[in-house]
């Protein structure tokens, strides 16, 4: 497990080492600068022969810049130093680069557009650009000339490294109007929450932490971190030898409606090939001849209805109910009044752990009365942003901004427990997040929803808590997908490749 930290939690750590420790922000820049040549000279010595071009800003990251300069130099490459003099100098920074003057290393000072012609000229002379001129302190808008220059670096330079955060990337959403796309980034300490959500992964390149010396134990006092699920952390519920399908827990799945049955038949496949002991769908009447001709290892039988409105029995169908571990509703549902009284009847009295998903959350949507009973404490739903979105009645561009705010304000809202679904996956509830970035485009195909459902209730019906199954599932979906793609190209994954492949060894 990896820590996500915020801006305000990495200030504040760096604060406490300096204060604690006695050690001053001009030595933490100076391991930081040391660290980033050295990681350098390590892993990249082909991309800097032609020379380095590093940007420094005014702040800190510009002083980590000077720092990095200095060693390069020391080092013997070549490499050449410009300020960008924007924003308040900082006096470390200011010192870092009186140092490196009184060593005959130029510092060249710009500052405005008329220098964007000889920065563009310099930025195709070296064979690698470092990208110092704004890290977490960078707010607000960039100047125009700059975009210019942050568009042509990320399009032409031939090699670039960004220290600590990209700049013109925010820390603490991974949201950018404009960002020096780069193809490594080295960042200071540890992770912040912008690398890797928002636009983060994709902006950063491959990333690599420089170790500043901040106390281990520091990390052990906050219990509010954001934490990056690894392949560490994957603990899928535990198999017994002499344990009977009895062990292994039902899980129920509300079948769809017509043109829509594949879904809760791929989440029950799912459920089985991820271990509980049975899987049943709960299918509409009408649909049995498709249900009972698709359905293999999963058992089915049919909802039952009151003869009078052909609605669900609600006594009937709590008996069936009372005899699974969890229960899946969503996949395929549908949203006609048949699929809400399925609804209201589930989430109202039923206390096994229970997933909603796709038609089960835009019924939701449209049910306020229901959303009390997110509270309950063995709720879990598995919205993706379209689905989160009309939920919690936000707007797209809300939730572009800054996904974590709005998520936290739904589940502080409604005590609601989330997997919140997209090219990364945060789950959030009252006491953990955790945020997932395993998987690949081979999953944005329809019916990969469907999978990661089913994956998630047979995982409850095992007997992970609400949190471990949707956290490993939504791991093991992705980490299938990234195996998958060493054998095909994604474009060619299925949810049917991912089911049939899930927990493979070898492939
Ligand atoms: N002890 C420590 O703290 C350590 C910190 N470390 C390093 O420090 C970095 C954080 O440094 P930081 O706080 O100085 O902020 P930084 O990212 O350099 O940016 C601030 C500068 O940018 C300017 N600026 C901002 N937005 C702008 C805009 N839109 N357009 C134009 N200008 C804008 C802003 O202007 P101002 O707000 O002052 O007007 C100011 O001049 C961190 O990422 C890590 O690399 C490490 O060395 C380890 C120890
Ligand atoms: N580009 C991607 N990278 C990683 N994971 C992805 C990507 N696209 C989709 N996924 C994952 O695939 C699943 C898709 O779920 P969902 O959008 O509900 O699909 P559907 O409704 O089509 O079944 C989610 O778990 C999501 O995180
Ligand atoms: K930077």
């Amino acid at each position: 497990m990896k820590y996500l930290l915020s801006t305000e939690q990495m200030r504040e750590l760096d604060r406490r080492t300096i204060k604690e420790c006695n050690l001053s922000s001009r030595i933490l820049m100076e391991t930081a600068g040391k660290g980033c040549a050295d990681l350098l000279v390590r892993e990249f010595p082909a991309q800097m022969e032609n020379g380095i071009l590093i940007l420094c800003g005014n702040g800190n990251n510009g002083g980590d810049g000077a720092v990095l300069a200095r060693w390069l130099h020391h080092y013997g490459y070549v490499v050449t130093l410009v300020n960008i003099q924007l924003g308040n100098l900082s006096s470390e920074t200011k010192t870092n680069f009186a140092i490196c003057q009184s060593l005959g290393i130029k510092v060249h000072k710009v500052k405005s557009e008329k220098h964007l012609g000889w920065l563009k000229e310099m930025v195709s002379m070296h064979s690698m650009v470092v990208d110092a001129i704004f890290g977490i302190g960078f707010k607000g808008e960039l100047e125009p000339w700059l975009k210019e220059l942050f568009f042509y670096i990320s399009a032409f330079a031939e090699f670039k490294v960004a220290l600590d955060i990209p700049s013109g990337l925010n820390a603490d959403t991974g949201n950018t109007e404009m960002a020096i796309w780069v193809d490594a980034t080295l960042c200071i300490a540890n992770l912040k929450l912008g690398h890797i959500i928002g636009l983060g992964r994709e902006i950063c390149g491959k990333l690599y932490i420089v170790d500043i010396g901040i106390p281990a134990l520091f990390y052990e006092d906050d219990d509010n971190y954001v934490r990056l699920f690894t392949e560490k952390d994957f603990f899928p519920p535990i198999r017994i030898s002499t344990y009977h399908k009895n062990d292994y827990g039902k899980v129920y799945i509300f079948g769809g409606i017509s043109g829509y049955t594949g879904a809760s038949i791929m989440a029950a496949r799912a459920a089985l090939r991820a271990g509980c002991g049975y899987a049943f769908v709960l299918y509409r009447k009408r649909l049995m001849s498709i249900y009972s001709v698709k359905l293999t290892e999963a058992l089915n039988q049919p909802i039952p209805e009151n003869p009078e409105d052909n609605l669900p029995d609600e006594r009937a169908l709590q008996d069936i109910l009372s005899n699974a571990t969890a229960v899946l509703i969503g996949p395929g549902l549908g949203k006609d009044e048949f699929a809400r009284k399925l609804l209201e009847i589930t989430i109202k009295f039923v206390d096994l752990p229970l997933v909603i998903d796709a038609d089960g959350l835009n019924l939701l949507a449209e049910n306020p009365d229901l959303y009390p009973y997110l509270a309950k404490p063995n709720v879990l739903i598995t919205p993706h942003w379209g689905e989160f979105i009309r939920l919690a009645k936000i707007e797209k561009s809300d939730l572009q901004a800054d996904c974590l705010r709005e998520l936290k304000a739904f589940v502080d809202k409604y005590q609601a427990q989330v997997l919140l679904k997209s090219h990364f996956s945060i789950f959030c509830n009252r006491e953990e997040i955790w945020v997932n970035i395993s998987g690949n485009d081979g999953l944005a195909t329809g019916g990969s929803g469907d999978v990661l459902s089913g994956i998630i209730t047979s995982f409850l019906a095992q007997g992970l808590s609400i949190s471990e199954a949707a956290i490993n599932a939504s791991y093991l979906l992705g980490a299938t997908a990234e195996k998958l793609a060493k054998k095909r190209a994604t474009a060619s994954i299925l949810p049917s490749d991912i089911i049939d492949n899930l927990f493979i060894k070898d492939l």
